[in-house]
């Protein structure tokens, strides 16, 4: 089947900022909101730039159901060659974008989340190679979610069907054929990205040239999936989630406290107890004590980053991508990890990080050694700092760095 590559002027994804939960608290900071900007489909030598939109079809999904007519949206920097044999993949974590630098077209002002890396001389040169970055299915920044309407013109909410990494590689595997693109150069993912990376490793061997797995694993961890229920738990439990079908309803703002409060769980295993220790210590937020009302300073910075997201993130989506990172397995079905990762023939590295207490360094010792071919033997490359699993992206240029060692 062929996918189709989008000029409609209304993607069935598109998200009004209307549909995001609002703050909780009087901390909140800016909107991150963007609008979605339409544009026609992508052509090979176009030049780099706006967001758009392949249609894939309908999915169906491993868990059961169907997206229908799902939507990827996605960005390109480069340019694709004749022999289309230079095209970088690359995947964003749980609550990433398709935004990986900037500038693109209208509401992309903004700086994307891996400037450092991606760009004309950086380790995934732009000069070089054509960089294709899909935001998730099941996510909400324009790619089909709970958050999209469906035919009937509501929003699928809690009709949205479970859906797992499997299924959004294959979603992405529809936006390679749609933009005919036969094998990757490189696929590149940090976090959840990895996991969707490593998938493509292990399913299609024969697209993939090389593979660069971030801070991620083989298989969700019990530690990993307990605290996953847990900020899954705390948007359910939350008064205004109503089953997931919380949106457009006046006055309502949605569980905007239990998407923050999941937040602010979630930003505990991303940094290291040695970064807040030294950043934040015990101090004070204000001159008021805490024993007498104050607050402390790390409460302020969870608080801040708590609702911060509820500015630029659906809570169905959060549920249902958490869902996807628990779920994750390759070996389900395979004969167990070991046996689906000696599926993978690329070259592979994989990297992980020495405070990193959510994805520990021993879910990479696991990858690494069951990979075929990996470029540092059957040990992954190990990135000493001190930011805990986030440093995959706030230490870029390290990053970038350790990715030359694989695209050169
Ligand atoms: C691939 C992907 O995952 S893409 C998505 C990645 N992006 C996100 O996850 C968005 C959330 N942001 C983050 O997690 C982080 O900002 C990162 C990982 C992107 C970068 O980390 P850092 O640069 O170390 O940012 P940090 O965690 O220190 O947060 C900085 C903010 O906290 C604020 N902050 C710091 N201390 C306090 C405090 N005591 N009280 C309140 N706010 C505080 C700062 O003012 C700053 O706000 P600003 O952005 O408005 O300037
Ligand atoms: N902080 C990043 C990393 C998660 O793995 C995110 O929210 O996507």
């Amino acid at each position: 089947m062929d996918w189709q590559l989008s000029d409609d002027a209304q993607p069935a994804a598109r998200v009004p900022a209307s549909r995001l939960a609002d703050p909780a608290s009087t901390h909140a900071a800016a909107t991150d909101a963007r609008p979605v900007p339409v544009t026609g489909a992508w052509r090979p030598g176009d030049d780099p730039g706006d967001r758009r939109f392949a249609r894939i079809g309908d999915l169906a999904v491993e868990a059961g159901g169907t997206v229908t007519d799902a939507v990827l949206a996605y960005e390109t920097w480069g340019r694709l060659d004749e022999r289309r044999g230079n095209a970088v993949l690359v995947l964003h974590a749980l609550t990433g974008d398709s935004h990986v630098r900037g500038p693109a077209g209208p509401g992309h002002a903004t700086a994307g989340w891996w400037e450092d890396v991606v760009g004309p001389g950086l380790a995934i040169d732009t000069d070089r190679f054509f960089v294709v970055a899909p935001n998730m299915l099941g996510g909400c920044q324009g790619s089909t979610g709970p958050a999209s309407l469906d035919h009937d013109g509501v929003e699928w909410g809690s009709r949205f069907p479970r859906v797992t990494i499997r299924d959004q590689v294959e979603a992405q595997r529809r936006l390679a054929d749609a933009l005919g693109i036969e094998r990757w150069h490189a696929v590149v993912g940090g976090s959840m990205g990895g996991m969707h990376a490593l998938e493509w490793a292990i399913e299609h061997p024969e697209r993939v040239g090389s593979a660069a797995l971030l801070a991620s694993n083989a298989a969700t961890s019990a530690d990993q999936i307990a605290q996953n229920t847990l900020q899954i738990e705390a948007v359910t439990t939350d008064p205004g989630w109503l089953g997931g079908d919380f949106y457009d309803l006046p006055g309502h703002a949605g569980p905007a406290r239990g998407l923050a409060l999941a937040r602010r769980m979630a930003m505990l295993g991303y940094r290291s107890p040695h970064e807040l220790n030294e950043r934040f210590r015990r101090e004070w937020q204000s001159s008021v004590d805490p024993l007498h009302g104050g607050r402390f300073q790390v409460e302020s910075y969870l608080d801040v980053h708590g609702n911060r997201f509820t500015r630029r993130f659906d809570a169905g989506s959060y549920v249902r991508l958490v869902d996807a990172m628990s779920t994750h397995d390759v070996g389900r079905g395979r004969g167990g990890v070991e046996a689906a990762l000696e599926r993978v023939t690329s070259l592979a590295l994989v990297v992980g990080i020495t405070s990193d207490r959510l994805f520990p360094v021993a879910d990479q010792q696991r990858l690494a050694a069951g990979l075929p071919t990996s470029v540092s033997g059957p040990e992954p490359v190990v990135l000493e700092s001190g930011f805990g699993h986030d440093a995959f992206l706030i230490e870029s240029r390290r990053v970038g760095d350790l990715l030359t060692t694989l695209l050169g």
